[in-house]
């Protein structure tokens, strides 16, 4: 019996890898282990740049803001520092982020991972509006994850475990969306002190009260000893929302673990973040359709109003529908769609790899100045 082109398996969605981390936490070079990973295992993911300041990018690109935008000249143009010259470039990225979605979306059936690599301060993606757009246009399309990638050797004192994890906590709270903490560079430390400190309070205790400052002169805990005895207390049901693998992008283990936990993720954004956007969009649809009904109903009390007052206008006040008709016709001449699906023009994100592919075809990259 031929099987119909209905029993073939429906292609699920890519699943989107955000990664997010402190500067020189490793973000980049994880991507490029991840993306290897990939390509050995025959499924190469789309990946994107979103850091307009990096000098060198150990993988290869698909969609590259650097080639929409040149943060330098962004500063000098707009007289800004560094910061605000990534700020910027990632801020006019951003409103054109539905052409980089529709590029994604094209590639959706062929590819089962998009990557994105954020800029390396940390805060410009996940405190910024461009960022939570970024964040949120992906999330809505595509099953998402958030990779936050954690320098284990420099994490590996308790208060600075602490920090990384109360940010790793704004992140989740912000986005809300599955998260997995990567412990990276296990190849230098392995990351079994974060998990035990994650899953065992006490033992987070233990190593704060036996690491130095915590005392002060006549040995009482200092202030800060008792906020991060409290703190762990709170943060122990935030890791109860959170996946951990320890990987190393050096050597590249830990890998297949990382991508169960992206697995099991997916099902996780199915299950609890599709019904919260769902529930977020009903109420939203909701207050918009109760905000027009009452501006209505006010109009109309205006109206009465104003009939009751002059009724020799109200007589008047005719609706003449071919009138409207004759108006509309009018309107429509002056509508002016252009076309742009033919040619390139500046500002067009280009998908990198077919561009180089096809290095013949003399396409003009597009750089702002
Ligand atoms: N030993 C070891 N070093 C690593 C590992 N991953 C990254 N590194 C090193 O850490 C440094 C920072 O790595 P990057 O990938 O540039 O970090 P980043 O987070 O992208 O940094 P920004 O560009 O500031 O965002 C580099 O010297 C890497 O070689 C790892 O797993 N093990």
């Amino acid at each position: 019996m031929s099987s119909s082109s209905s029993d073939e398996p429906i292609k699920k969605k890519p699943i989107t890898i955000i990664t997010i981390g402190m500067a020189g936490a490793g973000k980049s070079t994880f991507v490029q282990r991840i993306t290897s990973y990939l390509h050995s295992k025959d499924s190469p993911p789309y990946v994107l740049n979103l850091d307009p300041a990096v000098a060198f990018m150990p993988f290869e690109a698909n969609i590259d803001i650097r080639d929409t935008v040149n943060y330098k000249e962004v500063m000098k143009q707009y007289n800004l520092g560094p910061n605000g010259g990534i700020l910027t470039a990632l801020n006019l990225f951003t409103t054109k982020f539905d052409q980089v979605l529709s590029l994604v979306e094209k590639r959706s059936d062929t590819v089962d991972y998009v990557i994105l690599d954020t800029p390396g301060q940390i805060e410009i993606f996940t405190w910024s509006a461009s960022g939570a757009i970024i964040t949120d246009a992906i999330a809505s399309s595509f099953p998402t994850v958030i990779a936050y990638i954690i320098d284990t050797p420099r994490t590996s004192a308790p208060a600075t475990f602490m920090s990384n994890m109360l940010y790793a906590c704004s992140i989740l709270y912000k986005t809300k969306l599955p998260f997995i903490l990567v412990f990276n560079k296990t190849d230098v430390q392995p990351h079994d002190f974060a998990l035990e400190w994650m899953h065992d309070f006490e033992a987070f205790q233990e190593a704060l009260a036996t690491h130095g400052g915590t005392r002060d002169a006549e040995g009482e805990p200092t202030y800060m000893n008792s906020l991060m005895n409290s703190m762990s207390l709170v943060l122990d049901e935030f890791y109860k929302h959170l996946k951990a693998v320890g990987v190393s992008s050096m050597t590249g283990d830990g890998m297949k673990e990382f991508f169960d936990a992206v697995g099991a993720s997916r099902e996780e954004y199915e299950t609890q973040y599709v019904p919260e956007i769902e529930r977020a969009r009903a109420a939203r649809e909701k207050a918009l359709h109760d905000a027009k009904a009452d501006s209505m109903s006010r109009m109309m009390k205006d109206l009465e109003v104003d009939r009751a007052r002059h009724p020799e206008a109200a007589a008047q006040d005719r609706w003449e529908p071919e009138e409207e008709e004759q108006e509309a016709e009018d309107d429509d001449i002056d509508v002016n769609i252009i076309d742009r699906s033919e040619e390139r023009w500046p500002g067009e994100y280009i998908d990198v790899t077919r561009a180089q592919r096809h290095g013949d075809e003399g396409i003009h990259w597009p750089r702002p100045g």
